[in-house]
């Protein structure tokens, strides 16, 4: 490929969550003859090769991590960061500049497409007068409520006075959310003082210096919020979605297939063959979300008295980094050693009602599985459209990020979650106790309500399918921007 002939150069965020999609983006912009180039880090550059068809023409290129005191070496994404290195993390993409600066100068790409982060790109394609497509992962209700909040809080409120339900005014229909969900720099709002929370929550001023928008969703999912973001940024704002991965397997994941995990993903798809239609609860709380001791002895015993069927992603901290599954299991207490024994391990057998999996499995498969009846979920973007994908039901446990608006939209607005009860013990900190495990665990696999849901999610998984095939909403989109990206080439 000739460096003067790039169209496109997409820039994501150093995640899992982000990667994936901006991939798939990518991929479908190639196949309409755009010479795409994807930048990231070596080890991610590795693992995207290690899954790319052998027809893909999206190219890859490296940038070298750069090297931050205090962040380990091979910690190239946020997965794999602990809580207390984050800021190491953040200042070592900020230290990507310079070589992202040598990247467009070099390629002269006529259109850039940007993440939330790092906050610098825009200015540096403005700078280079390059055509610049912020791709949103979120949906598109998440960013109308988040965008209503970092408006409407310094105006409205202050951190000590913040009421039990806030209401989120400029949004199309009366939206309210409770104190406790809300994001921490939100929470820490003064009055009168907007930068309390622009300074935390500068990703907004993407919406302003970009030229379009695109958002991971269909329209016909999310019609009213993807017009509503449209007309107060008073630019192009187009749904593409869903974008899933195309052949999901697993990360990369002790087994040969699947060094990540203790079991490999055919031996989960073979416990789950096992199993009768609809009929397993399945838990799993995405790439970054791990519980701790205390909340997973709920989860344990909430399932096992649920009598239902369960395959549980157990998700070891990442903090200390260098602790393995054999020292992670030893340092629980020893009634949940014992649960992992009698579903995973030297306890488990094929005939197991469990399965209790220590690491990463392969979500898109067991979500697809016709023995999959229902998801515990922090309500993760991809994960729910994955879901919505396969037409499962969810229960909604949200913990930070847009979790809570990705659960509101979920159980409020298209009815196909039910909200496991939490209670804040302190600010900020749920827990979930074993009944209410119990009931969820019961009412998705057994309930009416589970059957509804059931039935709605199909609906959605019709429109999904709808929207991506040739002559749907989300496919007309990507032929338009297509067009569009190639028009400011020439
Ligand atoms: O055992 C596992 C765990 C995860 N996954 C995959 O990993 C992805 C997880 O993505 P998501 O559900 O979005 O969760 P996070 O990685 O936690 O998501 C981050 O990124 C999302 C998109 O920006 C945000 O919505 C979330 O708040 C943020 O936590 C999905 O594709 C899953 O299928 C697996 O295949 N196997």
């Amino acid at each position: 490929m000739a460096e003067g002939n790039i169209d496109v150069v997409a820039i994501p965020m150093l995640s899992q969550g982000h990667i994936i999609p901006f991939m798939r983006l990518c991929e479908l912009l190639s196949s309409r003859n755009l010479n795409v180039v994807f930048v990231t880090t070596p080890r991610n550059a590795e693992r995207l090769r290690s899954e790319q068809a052998d027809d893909s023409r999206v190219r890859l290129l490296e940038i070298p991590m750069p090297s931050v005191p205090g962040l380990p070496d091979g910690v190239e994404s946020t997965e794999r960061v602990p809580n207390r290195l984050e800021n190491f993390f953040f200042q070592a993409m900020e230290e990507m500049q310079p070589s992202m600066r040598e990247i467009l100068v070099r390629l002269r790409p006529s259109s850039v497409i940007v993440d939330l982060w790092p906050i610098f790109l825009p200015d540096l394609a403005t700078e280079l007068n390059i055509y610049i497509v912020f791709f949103a992962v979120i949906g598109a209700y998440s960013q109308s409520l988040a965008y209503s909040l970092f408006i409407s809080l310094p105006l409205l409120h202050n951190h000590g006075d913040l009421p039990k339900v806030v209401n989120l005014p400029g949004l199309p229909k009366a939206i309210s959310m409770r104190d406790c969900d809300l994001l921490p720099p939100f929470r820490e709002a003064v009055k009168g003082d907007p930068d309390s929370v622009k300074a935390l929550f500068t990703a907004f001023r993407h919406y302003d210096q970009c030229n379009m928008v695109l958002v991971n969703t269909f329209y016909e999912m999310e019609a009213e919020m993807v017009d509503h973001l449209g007309s107060t940024f008073g630019k192009p704002v187009w749904s593409i979605g869903p974008l899933v991965p195309k052949n999901a397997t697993s990360s990369s994941s002790g087994t040969a297939e699947n060094p990540n995990s203790s079991f490999s993903d055919s031996e989960c798809l073979k416990w789950l063959n096992s199993r009768e239609p609809e009929s397993v609860v399945y838990v799993n709380f995405g790439s970054q979300i791990a519980l701790s001791a205390h909340q997973m002895q709920e989860v344990a015993a909430g399932l096992e008295a649920s009598g239902q069927s369960f395959l549980w992603a157990v998700k070891k901290p990442n903090d200390p980094e260098d602790m393995d599954g054999a020292s992670f299991i030893s340092s629980l207490p020893v009634d949940l050693q014992a649960f992992i024994q009698r579903y995973s391990g030297a306890g488990y057998r094929a005939d197991s009602r469990g399965l209790v999996v220590l690491g990463w499995v392969p979500q898109s498969q067991i979500l697809g599985h016709p023995a999959t009846g229902g998801h515990v979920s922090h309500c993760g973007w991809n994960s729910t459209l994955e879901r919505i994908g396969q037409g499962v039901p969810i229960l909604a446990w949200p913990f930070r990020h847009d979790h809570p608006c990705e659960a509101k939209l979920l159980v409020e607005e298209l009815g196909v979650a039910e909200e496991i009860r939490r209670e804040e013990k302190e600010n900020g900190v749920f827990v979930v106790k074993r009944e209410e495990v119990e009931r969820a665990a019961k009412l998705i696999i057994k309930g009416e309500k589970g059957k509804e849901m059931r039935r709605r999610a199909l609906q959605l998984k019709e429109g999904a399918e709808r929207a991506t095939r040739q002559g749907g909403s989300s496919f007309k989109n990507l032929d338009r921007l297509a067009l569009l990206i190639r028009s400011k080439s020439n």
